[in-house]
């Protein structure tokens, strides 16, 4: 298989600011020990195209309610490579699990961001149980995918952010 990405953590001062911005004062020490144990997504099988991202804390979620993961990682990527995110099947049937936005484009310049390409995910539970996953259980994976464009290549403009950055 080609390789067309490479996943790294974000630097622990930058997953410390997200961390308190999603959810509120807490002690560096524990975000740090959250941070020491983020494993990268890995495959694991030979064939598998979807790399599986690892939960970085216990999450629990009320039915209809989501919730926003700061992952703690982000992605060199080929410029011509797109990554999707999906749901693991297991967690989509059996829990009742959904990505809030469907199915996230994580882009290529994603990675000159101001918060350094950091990977959010939001999971919602659209069952009618509370939603339970275990820190370090797999709950989503990224397929990298090759991408074309309709305008030859001529928009210069660089990407500074995410979810949002380039206006309405
Ligand atoms: O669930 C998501 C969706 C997006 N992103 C990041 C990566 C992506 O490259 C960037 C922009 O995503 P998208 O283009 O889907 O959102 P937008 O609302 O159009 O934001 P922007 O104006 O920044 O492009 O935000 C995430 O971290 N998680
Ligand atoms: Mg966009």
């Amino acid at each position: 298989m080609k390789k067309v990405a490479q996943f790294e953590k974000v630097s622990l001062k930058q997953f410390l600011g997200d961390w308190i911005d999603t959810f509120g004062n807490r002690s560096d020490h524990i975000i740090t020990e959250i941070y020491k144990n983020i494993k990268l997504p890995i495959r694991k099988t030979k064939y598998s195209a979807g790399h599986d991202f690892f939960t970085p804390c216990d999450i629990r979620i009320k039915p209809g309610d989501s919730m926003m993961i700061p992952t703690g990682i982000r992605c060199q990527m080929n410029i011509n490579y797109v990554m999707l995110l999906f749901p693991r099947s297991s967690l989509g049937i059996k829990k009742h699990m959904a990505i809030a936005n469907t199915i996230p484009v994580i882009d290529a310049d994603y990675i000159n961001a101001d918060n350094e390409g950091h990977i959010f995910i939001c999971i919602r539970n659209y069952g009618d149980k509370e939603l339970e996953v275990k820190t370090g259980e797999a709950f989503v994976q990224a397929v990298f995918v090759e991408y074309g464009s309709a305008d030859n290549n001529k928009i210069d403009a660089k990407r500074n952010g995410g979810i949002g950055s380039t206006g309405k």
